[in-house]
């Protein structure tokens, strides 16, 4: 059976089975990469690139409604969410088509050595290892950049979601790409590990999990290749004592459930300060609870299902090893019954740091909540974290919120908002998160040459 299926997780229904590429269509397409690397395209004017991209962002945005069901189907996602998803996509290419030449630009030094300025160029075949939970989001941050920069690149996308890499794929060609400069591979990991061995590559850029960052970044290590790495988070979503709580709370539980918890950057770990615990408890165990499972596709539904049987049964399990180690579960806890991969949405108190799920990410609907007494307290229990993506804090003093939002240690947070994402915004973090920016003008620059030139003075 092909290791690329597509299978509804709202009813396990086999969509399709997909066909595997051998080595020797994996080799065809990194030559034909590389070639046109070494073409007038990558290393040409840019504007054909960005016209391009202009096509595609107005095919995307014609095709949105075929595009959004296909992701629901083949991943979960509720359909309203999947439509943001596409539109993003779409807001992504255009982006980078109106922005990228002005990023490009030859950069002046001031130097006594001479005339000095940074130029940037492509730097060859980009491998990109991508994930299933935005299925065109994380394709589209890797495609838009490097298509603008001239980089051409191979994509191995995850198994479960093989009709978005292949629509996905079609669109690129479609809005006038020339062969080469985005190619799709239902490849295995061994392979992967062969085309980034390849001389011709030059990078590899993955979003997933630790276990497929390390493994990769080791791989690209080892053969001297630049790598960007955008893995896992365990969020704080910090409510403090003069927080609005109805806003806290509406945006909180919508983290917590965008995607079905099956975000990076989603609320996670929830940080309540005692003075309003209580009162936030109560309304936002009612959100939670409120949501109703049904088909993704069904406008109704705000309780999709877990993008796979593999990952609720990950889910499963995780929150049973945080119950026998002590975890008290104030509601939820369980798989739904019936048909489909639905999982209650949960929340846990009573983590201790000798609780091994204090430290784990629940890629789900599950919500750890902590209380504190202080901020000095938020930001300790904040910190106390492997991981380092993203954050959001709620206050009505900017002041004291930009302060706490200084000392988290994460790529990124977000003061009266949860954690979001636009094309103009860098996207990335550090510790076991990844290291790397996507997006803005810093992700067109993870994979360029950025050429010192100087003419003597
Ligand atoms: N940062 C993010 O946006 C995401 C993080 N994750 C994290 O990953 C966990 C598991 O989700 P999965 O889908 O299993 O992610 P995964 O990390 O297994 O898959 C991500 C991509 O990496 C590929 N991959 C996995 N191992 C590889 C290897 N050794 N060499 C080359 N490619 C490899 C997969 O085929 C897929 O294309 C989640 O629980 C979550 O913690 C998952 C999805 C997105
Ligand atoms: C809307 C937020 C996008 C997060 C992408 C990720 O989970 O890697």
């Amino acid at each position: 059976m092909s290791a690329y299926q597509s299978i509804n997780p709202a009813n396990n229904q086999l969509l399709k089975a997909w066909n595997e590429h051998d080595d020797a269509y994996a080799q065809q397409a990194l030559k034909t990469a590389d070639e046109l690397f070494h073409s007038a395209w990558s290393k040409g004017d840019i504007q054909p690139r960005l016209q391009v991209l202009h096509r595609l962002a107005d095919l995307i945005d014609q095709r949105a409604e075929e595009l959004a069901t296909i992701a629901s189907k083949e991943m979960g996602k509720l359909i309203g969410q999947s439509r943001g998803e596409v539109k993003i996509c779409s807001q992504i290419a255009r982006y980078y088509a109106e922005h990228a030449a002005t990023f490009l630009q030859p950069q002046p030094y001031q130097s006594d050595v001479g005339d000095a300025w940074l130029e940037y160029h492509p730097i060859g075949v980009i491998v990109a290892v991508e994930p299933w939970n935005f299925p065109y989001y994380q394709l589209m941050r890797v495609l838009a950049p490097n298509l603008a920069l001239g980089n051409p690149v191979l994509a191995k996308h995850a198994n479960i979601v093989p009709h978005c890499a292949d629509v996905f794929e079609k669109l690129v060609a479609e809005a006038g790409a020339p062969q080469g400069a985005w190619t799709n591979l239902f490849i295995s990991t061994d392979q992967v590990a062969d085309l980034i061995a390849d001389h011709r590559v030059q990078g590899v850029a993955l979003t997933g999990s630790e276990r497929a960052g390390s493994a990769v970044a080791e791989q690209a290590g080892k053969h001297l290749k630049k790598s960007t790495l955008e893995l896992g988070g365990n969020d704080v979503f910090v409510v403090l004592d003069d927080a609005d709580i109805d806003e806290a709370v509406r945006q909180g539980a919508q983290g917590r459930l965008s995607n079905c918890g099956q975000v990076c950057t989603a609320a996670k770990r929830f940080i309540l300060h005692e003075k309003i615990a209580d009162t936030f408890m109560a309304k936002f165990s009612a959100a939670l609870q409120s949501a109703t499972p049904g088909d993704p596709l069904d406008e109704k539904t705000t309780l999709g299902p877990l993008s796979s049987k593999d990952a609720r049964e990950r889910l499963v399990k995780q929150v049973d090893d945080a119950v026998k180690h002590g975890a008290r579960v104030e509601f939820g806890g369980r798989a739904i019954e019936g048909v489909g991969c639905y999982y209650q949405p949960t929340v846990l108190t009573g983590l201790t740091p000798e609780n091994p799920a204090y430290y784990q990410e629940f890629f789900g609907p599950v919500a750890q909540v902590y209380v504190v007494a202080d901020d000095r307290a938020a930001v300790a229990l904040a910190n106390d974290s492997n991981y380092g993506l993203g954050g959001s804090v709620w206050t009505k003093d900017i002041t004291r919120g930009r302060k706490m939002a200084s000392q988290i240690e994460t790529g990124m947070v977000f003061i009266n908002s949860q954690s979001d994402t636009s094309a103009e915004l860098p996207f990335g973090g550090v510790k076991r998160s990844g290291y790397g920016r996507e997006l803005s003008d810093l992700g067109i620059k993870e994979f360029a040459n950025q050429k010192l030139v100087v003419v003597a003075g």
